[in-house]
């Protein structure tokens, strides 16, 4: 009996190999696994207790011949090193995940195996510059399964979901709405938005959490941009509690990313499906409100629904509606965090603070404006502060995996063949802290090592906006919001730690899930003379 058993892991093993690889979806599999256990349970005498202690005992060897398979000499991936519990299964990189600190977790990886490490049974994590343009670039490699978990089961694919020639195609209408002359029409709506930030500050007699300011002023600057509407965050709040949905939504893709096959389940878990009805219905209500109502400037809606009627054929309402809620959800997270690290950065580091404070009141002397983008190539210093940010405190520090084309043969990446299938990180956090791109003192804030040619830096190793054909769209968007809001900031106030406050622990509270969480920042805004 047990040798029909054993045989009939053999053929569920081999077969599941065979036909699914890895799986994108359970059924297949489950019918697979269904059918041989059912054989083994008939094969047993039939008493209830015999065809347990077979069922038991097939799943037992299924799962022990699957491990056996994924750390033996046989496995495609056998020659890169990592840790025995990443090659045999996918719980490894979902607990990593859970954590938050996924990031620094990989980052140790790397420190003890070297540039490249398997991180799951079928995923590599590659640290070398070679990977920006062979895996992320233009001949590189499509996005992997992972990003499967990002996609609403009831809602068209957007931008982000996309590959190939419809992503091609729907990058076309998004290249639109942020050229440089685009982005002329939205500095209005940046410079309204950072002008209530500068009131609500005033208002609060100067202590205040910065990190919720920065996620109001992200989210309304995108709704502005986004569907010619605000959501009013700065002077209401959140009080529809989107920022926390989008927090929840975040955990739960980036938990379950790791595990495609089992997102149609997950997402029938109540609280999961809460939280996605919830961010549809923002999506669809935000486009419906654009639709009936309009705008009176050239919003992104404007560009992404092709209202000048450039495209054969018009994008439908629902596919604008995803790709209005992924500009929000993709823009207002990661500026958000960006300056919330720049700041943190800042006031951790007196001399640079000082440095860049003199930059700009010489910029913005004699009450200028700093509300516009005119003086922008004359802010180096803070040019420099913010890719220093970036650099240190990416805020997508891990970044999705692309994946080997099946059927193409293997991909040479940093001189080795990696086999088809494999899903291959590059991770920006660990690249940009990489001591052969970044010396000296890699781990360590210095701008000045943006502004002065004796230090080591490959630029090609900086991907906070990612690389090649599928990079951040908005990245010009971003630096312009960011330049505006932290010179007008710095303008107005000196900002010191709060009472109380543990600077040291701020850190510790960005968790990776795939855009970064973060806890409150809080500070004190002392108002300046100008
Ligand atoms: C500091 C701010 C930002 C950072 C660090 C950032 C970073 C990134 C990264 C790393 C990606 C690639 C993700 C991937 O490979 O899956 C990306 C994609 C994207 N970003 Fe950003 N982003 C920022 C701001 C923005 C803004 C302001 C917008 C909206 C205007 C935006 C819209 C998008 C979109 C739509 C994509 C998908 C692009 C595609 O798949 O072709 N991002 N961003």
């Amino acid at each position: 009996m047990l040798i029909d058993t054993v045989l009939a892991v053999l053929f569920t093993h081999g077969w599941l190999h065979f036909m699914f690889k890895e799986p994108r979806n359970i059924t297949g599999p489950l019918k697979v696994i269904l059918s041989a256990l059912l054989v083994v349970m008939i094969l047993s005498d039939l008493s209830i207790k015999f065809c347990l202690i077979h069922a038991g005992t097939y799943l037992l060897l299924l799962v022990t011949s699957v491990a056996i398979y994924r750390v033996s000499p046989f496995h495609p991936l056998a020659k890169f090193p990592g840790p025995v519990l990443n090659k045999i299964t996918k719980l490894a990189g979902m607990q990593n995940s859970w954590g938050g600190h996924g990031h620094r977790n990989n980052h140790e990886l790397h420190k003890k195996y070297g540039p490249i490490v398997r991180v799951g049974p079928n995923d590599l994590s590659i640290v070398d510059v070679d990977a920006v343009t062979s895996v992320l670039g233009a001949n590189g490699l499509p996005k992997g399964r992972y990003y499967d978990a990002r996609q609403d089961p009831n809602a068209p694919s957007n931008l982000i979901i996309l590959r190939e020639e419809p992503h091609a195609h729907r990058r076309r209408l998004w290249n639109r709405g942020l050229t440089p002359e685009a982005l002329r029409e939205y500095e209005a709506i940046i410079a309204k938005r950072a002008s209530q930030v500068i009131s609500q500050i005033q208002e609060s007699k100067g202590d205040i959490d910065f990190a919720s300011y920065v996620n109001y002023f992200t989210f309304d600057v995108m709704g502005d941009m986004a569907f010619g509407r605000g959501f009013n965050m700065i002077t209401e709040g959140d009080k529809d509690g989107l920022w926390d949905t989008l927090e929840r939504w975040a955990f739960s893709a980036a938990v379950i990313s790791h595990m495609p096959w089992a997102v149609r389940l997950w997402e029938k878990l109540p609280a999961v499906s809460h939280e996605l009805l919830k961010l549809r219905k923002f999506g669809f209500d935000c486009a419906m409100q654009r639709a009936k109502g309009g705008a009176t400037s050239k919003d992104l809606w404007y560009h992404l629904s092709d209202e000048a009627g450039l495209e054969k054929e018009k994008p439908t309402l629902r596919e604008v509606a995803s790709d209005g809620a992924l500009a929000v959800i993709a823009g207002a997270d990661t500026t958000a965090s960006a300056l919330a690290s720049l700041f943190w950065s800042l006031i951790r580091n007196p001399e640079v603070y000082k440095r860049l404070q003199n930059e700009i009141d010489t910029v913005y002397a004699d009450h200028a404006n700093p509300l516009s983008t005119e003086k922008h190539s004359k802010l180096v210093y803070l040019n420099a502060c913010i890719n220093e940010t970036l650099r240190l405190y990416p805020p997508v520090p891990t970044n999705g995996p692309r994946q080997v084309w099946y059927g193409a043969g293997p991909h040479v990446v940093a001189g080795s063949a990696i086999p088809e299938g494999t899903q291959i990180y590059v991770p920006p956090y660990s690249l940009h802290r990489d001591p052969r791109y970044f010396s000296p003192n890699p781990e360590t804030f210095i701008p000045e090592r943006w502004l002065e040619s004796d230090k080591t830096m490959n630029t090609l190793a900086f991907i906070p906006f990612s690389y090649g054909p599928a990079n951040c769209v908005g990245r010009q968007m971003a630096k312009q919001e960011m330049l505006m809001f932290a010179s007008v900031l710095l303008q107005n106030f000196t900002f010191s730690f709060a009472k109380g406050f543990d600077s040291d622990d701020w850190p510790n509270q960005m968790h990776d899930y795939f855009v970064t969480t973060r806890g409150p920042l809080l500070l004190h805004a002392e108002p300046r003379t100008i």
